[in-house]
């Protein structure tokens, strides 16, 4: 059933990369041949119609170094200022492997807030699909400067399966120092079995995991299953896969042992039960027939079809939409806010721009933050 093709044909693309593959743990030394290598699989992934959006670790380990700091920093505000220093470097870093590719590279720093608030990941979404659709390779970390230790992610595993749910990856590869997951800890119990597939996150896979270990990497496979969690539940299948060979991604295409997390639903589907279910629109928008008949047919919502908007919104906020009788027919996540929709009424999206005086979305609401019925 696994198939190392399923790489190949993924259609968007992320790699998550540990510290420990950037940096060697023992010398502190960048590994800058294992990352040109890196490149040449994102060039090949790119070229063959791929989008790749890289999230990487590193940023604490590049800043020890350049700090000439001898011991790991352990206080928050050590991280911050390591990170703060490590972070430029690793930008750099990328930049210039990907621009032997011409590849362009764009840097995204994310906290937790970012991807947890409603409207901060609607507009780190946009941010990121822009990049996508210019061509960029993004390359994300947490912004470990600001952040502090109540709102910190601090692993970068369900990071990047949130910015995989976020802007709908279909595969998500963790790669690490270990080909997958293990029905123990291999590293201290040699009977551990390689479990090249996961359908379900069941109590005893979770009790797989043991806890984090010591040393330069925050996750250990407690959080690459948190990160399964998220991923699979978001409709992406994820992958642990060695990270310490020269070009990992097209290892995993020759057929290296990896373990596959298999996804449990559409993309969308987690997404638009919440959207239906766990929200309170603030505000309405009254459409005409036609647009009833659009949206029931799987349609985004255009400002041609609106007629009326009631309420005060935001934004990304979640808002109702009822047809010309009255009838609730729809619930969605609004691209503008009500005073933007109010001028929008009944036009045409190409006028967006005139009327608004800034290019957004072609729709009010985007099918894919609509839910009808
Ligand atoms: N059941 C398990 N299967 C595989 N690895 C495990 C398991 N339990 C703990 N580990 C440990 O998790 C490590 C991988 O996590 P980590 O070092 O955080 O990687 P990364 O730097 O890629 O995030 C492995 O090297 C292994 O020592
Ligand atoms: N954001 C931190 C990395 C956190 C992290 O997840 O590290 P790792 O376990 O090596 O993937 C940094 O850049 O140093």
């Amino acid at each position: 059933m696994t198939s190392p093709h399923r790489l190949a044909q993924s259609r968007r693309l992320i790699v998550k990369i540990g510290s420990a593959l950037l940096v060697d743990p023992a010398t502190l030394e960048i590994r800058r041949r294992w990352l040109d290598a890196l490149a040449d699989d994102v060039a090949r992934c790119r070229a063959r119609g791929q989008e790749v959006l890289i999230v990487t670790s590193g940023a604490i380990a590049v800043g020890r170094t350049g700090l000439g700091l001898a011991h790991r920093p352990t206080r928050l505000e050590e991280k911050q200022a390591a990170a703060a220093v490590g972070q430029i470097r690793l930008a750099q870093l990328y930049q210039e492997t990907l621009a032997r590719h011409d590849i362009p590279v764009g840097q995204i720093l994310l906290t937790r807030e970012d991807t947890e608030a409603r409207r901060r990941h609607l507009n780190a979404r946009a941010t990121i699909n822009q990049l996508l659709a210019l061509g960029v390779v993004p390359v994300v970390n947490e912004n470990d400067t600001v952040t502090t230790s109540e709102i910190r992610f601090g692993d970068n595993d369900r990071l990047a399966a949130r910015v995989a749910q976020m802007i709908s990856a279909d595969t998500l590869v963790l790669l690490s120092d270990i080909d997958g997951l293990y029905t123990a800890n291999p590293r201290t119990d040699p009977t551990a079995r390689h479990l090249p597939e996961i359908a379900e996150l069941t109590p005893e896979i979770e009790a797989m995991a043991g806890p984090p270990l010591p040393g330069m990497s925050s996750g250990g496979m407690v959080t690459k299953l948190a990160a399964a969690r998220i991923a699979m539940a978001a409709g992406c299948r994820m992958l642990i896969a060695r990270g310490d060979v020269e070009h990992p991604l097209a290892a995993i295409e020759s057929g290296a042992r990896v373990t596959w997390f298999l996804p449990q639903a559409e993309p969308l589907t987690a997404r638009k039960r919440w959207i239906a279910g766990s929200v309170a629109p603030l505000g309405t928008v009254v459409v005409d027939r036609g647009a009833v008949t659009a949206l029931k047919s799987g349609r985004s919502l255009l400002p041609a079809g609106v007629v009326a908007v009631e309420g005060a919104f935001e934004r990304g906020d979640a808002i109702l939409v009822r047809g010309p009788d009255g009838q609730v027919v729809a619930r969605g996540l609004s691209a503008y806010t009500s005073a933007d929709v109010a001028l929008l009424l009944g036009h045409k999206s190409g006028e967006i721009e005139t009327l608004l005086g800034y290019r957004g979305r072609d729709e009010i609401i985007h099918r894919d933050d609509l839910v009808v019925g």
